[in-house]
Order: C-alpha cells, then sequence, then structure tokens
C-alpha cells in the first residue's frame, strides 16, 4: 500500500505531533510521510490571532490540500479546530490527551501567582487567560506575545515579560518542562475546548481502508467522547478561538464529566457549569451545559464580547 501522506505545519510542535501520529501509524505498520504546509496564521507574526480573525488561520492551507489529494490526512493540535469544519471536512481521530492543565513557564527562579507582594508581568495572546488572571490575580499583569513556543521562550528571556502561561502539552512536547514554575488549577484555568488532544482531519475523499487503519491506530475512544462533548458546547456558543469560552470532559465511571463556562473579557464576571451524562449522550450534553451557562448570564457576556471585538 501507499504511505499515508500526513500533511503539517512547519513549525516544531505541529512536527512533533506529525511524528507522534506517523509513529501511531508506524506501530501498526502503516507506513507514512510528512508533507510541510504553510499556513496563512504561520505567516503572519506581527498581529494578534484575535484580530486576523480565527476561522481557520492555521487550517485552511491544509485543507486545500486535503481537498486536492496532495495530502490524506491533516494533523493538528485539536485546541485549533473550529467547532464546525467546512462541508466535506471531518475529524477521524483524536489521540490520547496529555494533561490538560495551562502552566507557568520561567527563567526566574520561582513565580508564583498567589504571590501578590511581587509585581509580575506574564506574557499570553490567549483572551482566556488574559482574562482568566483578571478574574482571579488582578495583580498580575500580561503582555501580548506571539510566535511559536521557541520565539516566545526567547522573548520573554530577552525581558519582554517574567513568564509565559502556556499549555502544559505543547510545553512538553517541546521539551520544556525544566521551565515549568507553576501548574495552574483545572477549576480556575479551565482549558480551552480540546486542550492536549492531537486531531487527524480528512476530507471526505479519503478512501474508507485508509480512514479504518487510521482510527484504529490513532483515535482513543475515551478522549473521543470528551472531545465530542466539548466541541459541541464549543458549536453553540458558536467562540472562534479569540472569545473566552473554556470546557473539559473527563471520562470516569462510564460516564462523561462535562464543565465549562465563559468569562467578560475584563475578568469581571465568570459563569462556570458541570452536567454530566453518558458518553452516547456526548453531543446533546455538550449543548445542555451551553443552555446553562448561556441562561447563567453567558449569553449577555458573549453579546458583550462580540460587541467588543467587532469595535
Ligand atoms: N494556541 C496555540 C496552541 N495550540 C495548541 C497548543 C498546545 C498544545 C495543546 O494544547 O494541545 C498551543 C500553545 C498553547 O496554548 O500554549
Amino acid at each position: 500500500m501507499k504511505p499515508i501522506k500526513i500533511g503539517t505545519r512547519g513549525s516544531k510542535l505541529a512536527l512533533y505531533q506529525a511524528h507522534y501520529v506517523a509513529e501511531l501509524l508506524a506501530q501498526r505498520q502503516i507506513k507514512s510521510e510528512i508533507v510541510i504546509i504553510d499556513t496563512k496564521g504561520d505567516q503572519i507574526m506581527d498581529v494578534a490571532i484575535s484580530k486576523i480573525g480565527s476561522k481557520g488561520v492555521f487550517t485552511e492551507e491544509l485543507e486545500i490540500q486535503l481537498e486536492k489529494g496532495v495530502i490524506d490526512i491533516a494533523v493538528h493540535s485539536a485546541k485549533d479546530m473550529q467547532s464546525t469544519l467546512p462541508e466535506g471536512f471531518e475529524l477521524i481521530a483524536f489521540t490520547a490527551r496529555e494533561k490538560t492543565n495551562d502552566v507557568i513557564v520561567s527563567h526566574h527562579g520561582s513565580v508564583n501567582l498567589a504571590d501578590t507582594a511581587k509585581p509580575l508581568v506574564l506574557g499570553t495572546s490567549s483572551t482566556r487567560r488574559v482574562a482568566t488572571l483578571k478574574h482571579y490575580y488582578p495583580h498580575v499583569m500580561t503582555t501580548e506575545i506571539r510566535g511559536n513556543l521557541q520565539t516566545r521562550i526567547a522573548k520573554m528571556e530577552a525581558g519582554v515579560c517574567d513568564g509565559l502561561v502556556l499549555a502544559y502539552a505543547g510545553v512538553h512536547r517541546m521539551g520544556y518542562d525544566s521551565l515549568i514554575k507553576q501548574t495552574l488549577s483545572l477549576d480556575e484555568f479551565t482549558p480551552a475546548v480540546g486542550q492536549g488532544s492531537i486531531a487527524v482531519e480528512a476530507y471526505q475523499g479519503l478512501g474508507h481502508t485508509f480512514r479504518h487503519q487510521i482510527t484504529q491506530a490513532v483515535h482513543n475512544a475515551e478522549t473521543g467522547f470528551c472531545l465530542q462533548a466539548e466541541r459541541s458546547y464549543l458549536r453553540v456558543l458558536d467562540g472562534g478561538c479569540s472569545i473566552p469560552i473554556f470546557a473539559l470532559a473527563n471520562y470516569t465511571d462510564n460516564q462523561i464529566h462535562l464543565n465549562g463556562g465563559i468569562v467578560d473579557l475584563d475578568g469581571t464576571r465568570r459563569i462556570h457549569k458541570q452536567v454530566i451524562g453518558p458518553p452516547e449522550s456526548a453531543e446533546s450534553l455538550g449543548k445542555e451545559l451551553a443552555n446553562l451557562v448561556l441562561d447563567a448570564g453567558g449569553g449577555e457576556i458573549l453579546t458583550s464580547i462580540k460587541q467588543q471585538l467587532n469595535k
């Protein structure tokens, strides 16, 4: 059989993830090769993602190549995937999830958010992280920082900020564990939908045999149900990555525990709810959570955020 062509962005994190999927395939004697594709999100480095327009900046170019059949699958951080894919595209596998926490990475000896006496400037480009910091740790200052992990760390070391708020998954994948100074709680820093999992995207033209083999080798069913619930929540709120929405599902005792919410851009209000149900109801659990959050004031928050971002 021909090797499966795995499309990926060229960043180190993206390449790591593509190789990770290739390795899972190789464990089942499935041959693959990696094809690097440039994306708009990689080219525009000096503008905040929230200003480029969030819809698929990292995924559009890969989708064009999928549709042309230049690549068979595309590998992404699950977190970077829009809640609704364009017609004809589908996520066919999610890898077993890495620890989902956000962490603080710093070149300084110690950094602790709870230490209110020390002035602290943290770099992040995520509205969720900025708003969550404002909500729980208003003494912390933030500065917008972009680029891949290596660039961000270089900027931090050059003195742009004291530390960075990042996903543990990416930090770990890039081998920067030694810079982790604090692991943030999931209750406060509830992660972005999909954080910690790697997603495989395919176009409808992908043959049944490839599809089946890939799913067998790469997909983790428990993570799959969790992500289905989280992504269903995101779809109702129609987030886009610039809106500080968060959700995390856990699979325990054959039940999905889905919790999530939304926080105001300035951190004033934060809504956080939980729902529980069987994995087969993952999709409806997401909708149930969305309705709870919207009714508890999330609807107002969402409207006001959209107005602010459109200015
Ligand atoms: N937004 C960029 C992005 N997309 C995926 C990861 C890390 C890997 C993951 O969450 O699975 C990151 C970096 C970060 O948020 O720190």
